[in-house]
């Protein structure tokens, strides 16, 4: 299972014959980039494969720089070879399932869809999202089918309502008919996702402005509707709220295979917020535990059978449980440092929650891991940095823990400033952290972005309470507190919003 958090909402695709005189293919695109564009899909319809590779790996510099996905047009070959974020395909082109195997489970796969029939075939075989068209008549595209319009647009996404997708429109899309086209086609619960655009911005005299008053159109349209583009601290913490509560009503079984220093800390921590724990190492019960675990959380503190623990991270993400990994000291030898490759390439993660330290190592931003403990102070754009490109690398959320807190999705990104100087000083407090991450998760799968945070400010408030009790002068009287205090925050999870001190990171 994978997470794939991509922003559809302003999805530029481009057509090189379009850019105006005066102007370049490349200058268009970065312009639209600086103009808020959120996914840029490379359409080459007759250029060599050398010519293409090359123009893609241009072109994903530049995405690269803006933080928006790339993703390649009908061509698996280049997109498997610049590593793009993934591709778009058509109902001619490779059929999705072929393209599934030969991309592997991380990487976008977006169809083309003109039908119910044509949308249901693609959720069904695992597509990412769904290009709804044509939506009106446009000359960028040869033989386009019969225009769906609003109505039409409207028909498919109420035919996706049991099992829907993100979804973008595309066809004859401009300003003059983006709020139309966003307001007309909610169909109550469902929405479309994003516009796709060709002409409107590869033609435009300045792609930046153009893509601005696009922008701003998609999110008023969308918050005309109670919708918004982007996640608030509100947002947040009313999450927060109700996470808590659902894993109180839902109880999740939450398998950890965690090191033996801390594994009575996480069992009971598990406990306090409400998920109930399980401690197994045997592989004999791994499939079967996988059929009714809530969330699966894995730990490298004291390494022994790996093997093992893949099989657990594969059989748990089959049975779609969100798999939490612990790094911990993944810098510190060649074999952590083997192990933690064998998680990123075997496994699919949710969540990878780490100390600065393994966090920036993994990143290669000049992090160091020295045994388990985190070293060094960083600057805030270092971590903001880490946490974003770790996390759209490898298609997770991503938690750094430290004096203060970081979590992305690659998109969105959340700073903490909670916490108690307590907390370094019990062994195994950035376990529980992940422990309590690997709770949230189980309970709360419709966002691993603000379950994790959740996860994060229910430790790191309850730290803080508890270190104000009265009787706690030290790690040791602490220790005990914070599992007291795990419980009551999470049974009045309002103190997580009067404790807060999240902000949200552009
Ligand atoms: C987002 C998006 N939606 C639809 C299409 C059309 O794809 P396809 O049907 O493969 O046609 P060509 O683009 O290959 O002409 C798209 N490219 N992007
Ligand atoms: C690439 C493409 N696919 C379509 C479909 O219907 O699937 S319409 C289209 C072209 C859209 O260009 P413009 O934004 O300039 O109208």
């Amino acid at each position: 299972m994978s997470i794939k958090k991509i922003d559809y909402s302003l999805y530029l695709v481009t057509d090189r014959s379009l850019v105006p005189s005066q102007k370049t293919f490349l200058g268009q695109i970065e312009r639209a980039l600086e103009g808020g564009v959120t996914l840029v899909q490379l359409r080459e319809k007759d250029t060599e494969t050398g010519s293409f590779i090359q123009l893609a790996f241009e072109v994903k510099e530049l995405t690269r720089k803006y933080g928006v996905p790339l993703l390649i047009n009908d061509r698996l070959d280049v997109a498997l070879a610049i590593d793009a974020e993934g591709v778009h395909i058509g109902q001619d082109d490779m059929p999705l399932k072929q393209a599934r195997l030969l991309l592997g489970p991380k990487k976008i796969i977006g169809v083309s869809c003109n039908t119910e029939q044509e949308a249901e075939i693609a959720i069904r075989d695992g597509a990412d999202y769904l290009g709804i068209g044509a939506i009106w008549f446009t000359s960028t595209k040869k033989n386009i089918k019969t225009p769906l319009g609003v109505e039409g647009l409207q028909r498919i996404l109420k035919s996706m309502q049991e099992a829907p997708i993100p979804t973008v429109a595309i066809g004859g899309i401009s300003a003059k008919n983006a709020c139309e086209l966003i307001t007309g086609s909610n169909t109550g619960k469902i929405h479309v996702d994003g516009l796709a655009i060709v002409s409107a911005i590869m033609a435009a005299e300045d792609p930046k402005i153009a893509c601005q008053e696009l922008f701003q159109l998609i999110s008023s349209s969308l918050s005309s509707l109670g919708l918004k583009l982007n996640t608030t601290v509100d947002d947040a913490l009313d999450f927060a709220v109700e996470a808590c509560k659902k894993i109180k009503s839902t109880t999740p079984m939450v398998h950890h295979i965690t090191n033996y220093v801390v594994i009575n800390d996480n069992a009971n921590a598990t406990l306090a917020v409400g998920a109930s724990p399980i401690m197994s190492t045997n592989r004999q019960e791994l499939d079967q535990l996988a059929t009714v675990n809530g969330a699966m959380l894995l730990n490298m503190g004291t390494l022994n059978d790996v093997d093992m623990m893949i099989l657990a991270a594969q059989v748990n993400a089959r049975n779609k449980n969100p798999v939490v990994l612990d790094p911990v000291g993944c810098g510190a030898t060649t074999f952590r440092k083997e192990t933690l490759a064998r998680f990123l390439n075997e496994c699919d993660l949710t969540v990878i929650k780490g100390n600065a330290g393994e966090i920036l190592s993994m990143a290669g931003l000049g992090g160091k891991s020295r045994g388990v403990d985190s070293v060094g102070e960083n600057e805030e754009q270092l971590m903001v940095n880490a946490v974003k490109l770790l996390a759209r690398q490898n298609n997770c959320v991503i938690g750094l823990t430290g004096p203060t807190d970081y979590v992305s999705d690659g998109d969105r990104v959340f700073a903490i400033d909670n916490g108690h100087a307590y907390l370094p000083l019990i062994t195994g407090s950035g376990c529980m952290v992940s422990s309590i991450v690997a709770c949230f998760a189980a309970a709360n799968k419709d966002d691993y972005l603000l379950a994790t945070v959740a996860g994060i400010l229910t430790v790191t408030v309850a730290s803080e309470i508890a270190a104000a009790r009265d009787y706690v002068n030290g790690p040791g009287t602490f220790r005990a507190a914070l599992i007291d205090e795990l419980y009551n925050v999470s049974n009045s999870p309002d103190l997580i919003k009067h404790y807060a001190k999240l902000r949200c990171i552009k």
